[in-house]
């Protein structure tokens, strides 16, 4: 049976980056999507506001919705400070499988925990199964239809304190308008919207940056 192109994506790293070093794992994956097939990491571009997000808030616990291939879990894990972690839920066990391995490689599985499942049901046992007491950073880059939901779910089980910060890719393209108008409209969250590119492509997109104020 042929291969995936997430398994490709894979063994392009396993084949040229540099075992334990995450940014040699992550300039590969770019290098590949950029020049032999597309894929949807947040890529370089974006990925330089995320790391400056995730540097400012600088989380004890972060929270990842779409762990894809894991590229962004790597971008994220490569900044926690010593005893930070990040949970990463990914739904779709091939995805997960193939995260889990571009993670150990990249030699950041210490501060990394992937959560297979779909995030409905892994956000409310978040506290008791995964000993989680608040979320100080989250980044939402799953199916843009789910970012409303699961960010009031969040809201629901208590898993924010006043200067959690929210990260959401995708906010034009392929676009979020209903999480965009719940966001911005919700006078608990301060929004700042980050103008960027599509990653690999000369095509708008933007991040959308929301700080919950308690
Ligand atoms: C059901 C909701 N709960 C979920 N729980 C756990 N994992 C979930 C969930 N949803 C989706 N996932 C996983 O997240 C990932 C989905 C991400 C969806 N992302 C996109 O559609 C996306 C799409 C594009 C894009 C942009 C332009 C195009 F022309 C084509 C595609 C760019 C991006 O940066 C994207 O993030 C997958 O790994 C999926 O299995
Ligand atoms: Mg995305």
């Amino acid at each position: 049976m042929n291969q995936s192109k997430e398994q490709r994506i894979l063994n392009f790293v396993l084949q040229n980056a540099v075992r334990g070093d995450p940014c040699s794992v992550l300039d590969t994956i770019d290098m590949y999507c950029s020049q032999k097939e597309w894929a949807m990491n947040v890529g370089n571009e974006k990925g330089l506001i995320l790391d400056k997000t995730v540097e400012e808030a600088n989380p004890s616990v972060a929270l990842e919705l779409g762990t894809y291939c894991g590229y962004s879990a790597i971008r994220i894990a490569r900044l926690l400070k010593a005893g930070a972690h990040l949970l990463t839920v990914e739904f779709n066990p091939e995805f997960a499988a193939i995260a889990k391995q571009m993670i150990e490689f990249a030699g950041v599985q210490d501060k990394v925990k992937l959560l297979e499942g779909p995030s409905e049901e892994i956000i409310p046992q978040l506290k008791k199964k995964y000993e989680v007491d608040t979320l100080d950073f989250v980044f939402l880059d799953h199916w843009k239809d789910r970012y409303t939901p699961d960010t009031i779910l969040i809201q629901e089980c208590n898993l924010l304190r006043k200067g959690s910060v929210l990260l959401a890719d995708n906010v034009i393209v392929p676009g979020a308008p209903e999480f965009l108008n719940y966001i911005r409209n919700n006078p608990h969250f301060q929004c700042t919207n980050y103008p960027s590119r599509l990653e690999y492509m000369k095509v708008e997109d933007a991040m959308e940056k929301a700080v919950f104020l308690g």
